[in-house]
């Protein structure tokens, strides 16, 4: 069994420098996923979630902070040490299918070539079939691509991720675009990679219904991590610099610049508004 790798972030901070100005994608992001957990990544258009997944995945270096991934520190890695860790350690799975694969070959020849840079970096892959077995796509091994139904493709496209069995596994809206019955398909077949191989799975999703099938999100808000739910339960996640991102709903009542005072009577921590509860 692989063992997933872990991912750790302090004060991930991530500037696009764009012609004229800069935008502050991530502004702060202190994160840890542990090896073998399977987080999903909410939030907000804008709020940075591409971004985090590009900088968990060595793609670009982050403009300061740290970024872990099992014992790789990816912002002070040389170029050659980070190829080698894109091609074995972690499989990425871009937005919308077709990006992942090549059109004119088999889903079998798909994770073939997918599996030739892992190889160079002197890593043993496992056989083309175990990975397109694990997925669910035994039956469709060399059927051409364009006779596939969207689900398959986006099978396709996971078992290009795992093609070097990466203890990594990040995935951009893996299930975006997918009627409810391949959603499901695709989140199985995420859930059996998980159980079966340990790899560590990190997702974006905009879908209620995806993020309610994994045990634990992540919302990035304004480039910071703005709260977690774990089982359905909503948590607001106190940052490595003692702050407290209030959940939305809590700042429409406490706009910007409300005092209040932080109360505790024996394990209930209670905030009470300026002028506001019981003397
Ligand atoms: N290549 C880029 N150049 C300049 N700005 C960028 C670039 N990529 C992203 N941004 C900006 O960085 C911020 C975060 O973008 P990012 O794509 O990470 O957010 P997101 O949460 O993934 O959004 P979405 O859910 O819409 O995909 C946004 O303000 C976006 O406009």
């Amino acid at each position: 069994m692989t063992t997933g790798l872990g991912v750790r972030t302090r004060g991930l901070v991530h500037i696009y420098r764009a012609e004229g100005h800069d935008v502050a994608a991530l502004s702060g992001v202190d994160l840890t996923v542990a090896p073998g957990e399977i987080v999903g990544l909410l939030g907000p258009s804008g709020a940075g979630k591409s971004t985090l997944l590009t900088l968990f995945g060595g793609l670009m270096r982050p403009s300061a902070g740290r970024v872990t991934v099992g014992d790789h520190e990816l912002s002070t890695m040389t170029e050659a040490e980070l190829d080698r860790f894109r091609a074995a350690d972690v499989g990425l799975i871009l937005q919308g299918a077709a990006r992942n694969l090549l059109p004119y070959l088999t889903a079998r020849q798909n994770v073939e070539f997918a599996q030739r840079s892992a190889r160079k970096a002197g890593r043993s892959v496992p056989g083309p079939g175990e990975v397109l077995e694990l997925v669910g796509l035994s039956d469709s091994v060399s059927a051409p691509l364009d006779s596939l139904p969207p689900g398959k493709l986006q099978l396709a496209a996971l078992a290009v991720a795992l093609a070097s069995r990466p203890g990594l596994l990040l995935g951009d809206e893996p299930t975006s675009q997918l009627h409810h019955t391949s959603r499901d398909v695709v989140l199985d077949a995420l859930h059996r990679v998980n159980e079966e191989w340990g790899t560590t799975i990190v997702v974006v999703t905009h879908d209620p219904e995806v993020a309610a099938r994994l045990p634990r999100t992540v919302t990035i808000r304004d480039g910071r991590v703005g709260g977690e739910g774990r089982q359905g339960e909503e948590y607001a996640v106190v940052s490595a610099d003692g702050s407290l991102p209030l959940p939305a709903v809590v700042v429409e009542d406490l706009p910007p610049g409300s005092l209040v005072r932080v109360h505790r009577v024996d394990d209930v921590w209670t905030i009470i508004p300026q002028g506001g509860g019981q003397e």
